[in-house]
């Protein structure tokens, strides 16, 4: 056999053992970024058992991106969602947001740090807004706490955000007068009151029907194009992925898959949206194939391996690829 041969014979053999969930770092992920997280481990013990809710982290959001973090129930995305609005101190890995290290920070970094450098939307519509007040005083609360904008300007600044959200004929209304939709648009509002530089939504639809979910997506949308916020969106619902750029899935407390949406005009010029998916490799090497992926080809234990000069081939261990397969 010649050495190129045994190098062949070397390649199709090879195989990986399929781990449950391998860390996840894009090289391209591995920069600046307005929201940087790196291997970031949150380890929860409670009577003497520990869970490791989030283990390894690692993603980065671009200074005026609009990211979607996917994952099902359990899968660590509150407690990222916690961590990032400084609410949450990590065990251990770096997380950096606005230029603020979030495991060094002290006390009074950490209040100025969620007055001023974070917003944030949360699920229930109860926990964003005060009820006793209307719309326009809940969006004025803020600009009164920071004290940062002339008092003249108050005025203008909350019509011009509950215009933004277009929740304007909602101003004198309290939340119980409000649908789940105009509330949560009006808590948008709040979250930018003070021109944060992440805007961070946990299940920010999650107690809304389909159609106003849309409807509050939108308005995220809007907000991220209008102001340039750099946008964070957490849920368990896979259809955001519609509605943002790039969405992030989250699997066992690592990001696992990235799907990238962009549109493209044909040779007709008429408009095409294409999505693309990419899984996400750490700086070792590891990566998790789609779940769906390992269904389709009953991909279990171990799979055979093959480096080509322009990508890399995976089989089921039992299967010997054929020249036309690689
Ligand atoms: N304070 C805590 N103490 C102990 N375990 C916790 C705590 N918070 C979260 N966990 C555990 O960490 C894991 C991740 O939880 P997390 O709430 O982040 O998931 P999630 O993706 O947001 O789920 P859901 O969509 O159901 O809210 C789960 O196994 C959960 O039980």
């Amino acid at each position: 056999m010649t050495d190129a041969g045994t190098e062949e014979e070397y390649a199709m053999s090879t195989t990986i053992e399929l781990t449950d969930g391998a860390a996840a770092t894009p090289s391209r992920l591995v920069g600046g970024g307005e929201i940087r997280c790196v291997d970031l481990v949150r380890i929860f013990a409670t009577d003497g058992v520990e869970v490791q809710a989030l283990q390894g982290l690692t993603l980065t959001v671009e200074p005026g991106e609009i990211v979607a973090v996917v994952g099902a129930s359990g899968s660590g995305k509150s407690t990222l969602l916690t961590i990032l609005s400084g609410l949450d101190t990590p065990t251990g890995g770096s997380a950096v947001v606005a230029g603020t290290d979030l495991l060094t920070m002290g006390h009074a970094e950490r209040v100025r740090y969620q007055r001023a450098t974070v917003g944030f939307v949360w699920q229930q519509t109860s926990r964003n807004l005060l009820p006793y007040l209307t719309a326009a005083e809940n969006v004025r609360l803020p600009l009164e706490l920071a004290g940062t904008l002339p008092r003249r300007e108050r005025a203008r600044r909350v019509t011009d955000l509950l215009d933004l959200l277009e929740v304007g004929h909602a101003a004198d209304r309290r939340p119980g007068e409000m649908s789940g939709g105009e509330q949560q648009r009006t808590a948008i509002a709040v979250a930018i009151a003070n021109d944060p530089r992440v805007l961070l939504a946990d299940e920010p639809t999650g107690e809304l029907d389909e159609a106003t979910s849309v409807e509050v997506l939108e308005a995220l949308r809007g907000v991220n194009r209008e102001t340039g916020v750099t946008t964070l969106v957490v849920t368990h619902d896979p259809t955001v992925s519609e509605h943002v750029a790039r969405t992030i899935q989250i699997r066992d407390g690592r990001t696992s898959t990235e799907t990238l949406r962009r549109t493209e005009l044909d040779e007709d010029g008429a408009e095409r949206h294409v999505a693309e998916e990419f899984a996400v490799v750490d700086r070792v090497g590891r990566l998790q194939l789609p779940q769906d992926f390992v269904q389709a080809l009953d991909l279990r234990d171990r799979v055979r391996l093959a480096l080509e000069p322009d990508h890399v081939g995976v089989w089921p261990a039992a299967q010997r690829p054929t020249e036309e397969d690689r």
